[in-house]
């Protein structure tokens, strides 16, 4: 049993955020309150081994859910695996992630998401669950076995790292997906528009003679999809949103009583264009990273609830390809370690988010959205819960990544601000940064 004493708890779920005392046994949250003593707690133990935590400046909050990851098993273990990126995933705060389905071959069937369900219970870290793709082959013309991928423990549909092109086939897909109750999950991006362009067509861009990528080359598929979603009354999930127009457009939509919600990337809430070098492709991500003014309309977007979630999008890459030149080097950045920390560092200590704000984006509302446990630190529900440390501070060496990726731009960085301790299930999974 564990006791987490005077630690700060936030929990959207139930509307608490204040100093608190936290119970955990069996695997569930048992309790929580302000006052406590040491005999009921001893009794509630029942003879039980007790640990105490003193969480004195720390907070405690339920486990991170991150809608948008790539393990790239099967097919590119090269450059991550479900047992490296899961183990990943909870050194960063993530006791949940849900697995893209742009693999080798793509998760497009019932037996490989079976598959990747097998492979996380397997590695045992953070729960994993598969997306499943929308079309086979993530081809973009014929719509998967919704149903049957369900029942094989699939979580919802993507062919996210490719649009789907042929607005029938999207529009099929959000009037079959209602069978399932899942949302489809959409990588908003107009392929004749994006061209092979590089980085976000702007001045920086100019600049650096790179091709660029016209923002309306997401924000034209956002306008459809959130047309084709109000049309069927479909579930639409938009990932990745990256551009002050696509914020516009589902604020509208939300206002119309459309059902949609959207997420946002640490990296486009923190960089922008102007911070990429043509020397360095670790900022080279798709959709690419905007202007000042789009980073600023996400964050307001984030603020007022138009976005809905956070999500890494981790995109693990081999040192080999991104050491190639920026014209040849694959879109990504990875993550899952470092995600928290950054948000934490760029955008809660400047006073841009609440804390509160961003434990709701990155954890109740993806467990609300997706229909998954988690979320929460309701008494009698499993404890997947994070210690957090503001003070905690980690040079970012790749020695100590449980990634197999190296692509983030913070590598040998100093960041504060860590979880070091995460609970899956009421287990120990991490603690002061190693994971057990
Ligand atoms: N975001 C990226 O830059 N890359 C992703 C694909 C994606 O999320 O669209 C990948 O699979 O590498
Ligand atoms: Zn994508």
């Amino acid at each position: 049993m564990w006791w987490l004493k005077d630690v700060w708890v936030i929990d959207p779920s139930q509307k608490i955020s204040s100093p608190q005392d936290v119970l955990v046994k069996d695997g569930n949250v048992l309790e929580i309150s302000s006052s406590m003593t040491e005999e009921e707690v001893l009794a509630k133990a029942q003879g039980e081994n007790l640990e105490i935590i003193n969480g004195t400046g720390k907070f405690v909050f339920p486990g991170l859910i991150d809608v948008h990851t790539h393990l790239r098993e099967p097919g590119q273990e090269d450059k991550e695996d479900i047992l490296s990126g899961s183990r990943a995933a909870v050194r960063g705060g993530f006791t949940t992630i849900l697995a893209m389905a742009n693999t080798q071959p793509p998760i497009d069937n019932r037996a490989l998401v079976e598959f990747v369900c097998r492979q996380g219970e397997r590695a045992g870290y953070a729960h994993v669950l598969p997306i499943g793709t929308v079309t086979k082959g993530m081809q973009g013309s014929e719509l998967v076995e919704m149903a049957d991928m369900k029942a094989g423990g699939a979580a919802a549909f993507s062919d996210d790292g490719k649009n789907i092109q042929n607005a029938e086939v999207m529009r099929l897909a959000l009037e079959y997906a209602k069978l399932t109750g899942f949302p489809i999950i959409s990588h908003c991006e107009d392929k004749n528009l994006a061209g092979d362009g590089l980085m976000r067509r702007g001045v920086s861009s100019a600049r650096m003679g790179l091709r660029g990528i016209p923002a309306s080359a997401e924000s034209v598929i956002v306008a459809r999809d959130l047309l084709l979603a109000e049309e069927t009354g479909g579930k639409l999930h938009l990932a990745h949103i990256s551009s002050a127009e696509s914020v516009e457009l589902i604020r509208r939509a939300k206002a119309r009583g459309i059902d949609v919600t959207a997420e946002v990337n640490p990296h486009h809430l923190i960089f922008c264009d102007e911070e990429i070098k043509i020397t360095d492709t670790v900022l080279k991500v798709n959709p690419p990273l905007g202007s000042q003014a789009d980073r600023e309309a996400l964050i307001e977007g984030l603020r007022d609830g138009t976005i809905d979630m956070i999500a890494t999008d981790h995109a693990p890459h081999t040192q080999a390809e991104k050491a190639r030149p920026f014209a040849e080097a694959p879109f990504g950045i990875a993550g899952l370690e470092t995600a928290l920390s950054a948000v934490w560092q760029y955008l809660v200590k400047p006073g841009k988010l609440s804390l509160d704000r961003v434990i709701e984006a990155w954890s109740v509302s993806p467990a609300d959205r997706f229909g998954l446990a988690g979320g929460t630190l309701k008494p009698g529900t499993p404890a997947d819960i994070v210690l957090f440390d503001p003070d905690f501070s980690e040079v970012i060496d790749p020695a100590k990544l449980a990634s197999k990726a190296r692509n983030t731009p913070f590598l040998g960085k100093t960041m504060q601000g860590f979880p070091v301790m995460v609970w899956v299930e009421g287990r120990l999974v991490q603690r002061d940064r190693t994971v057990l």
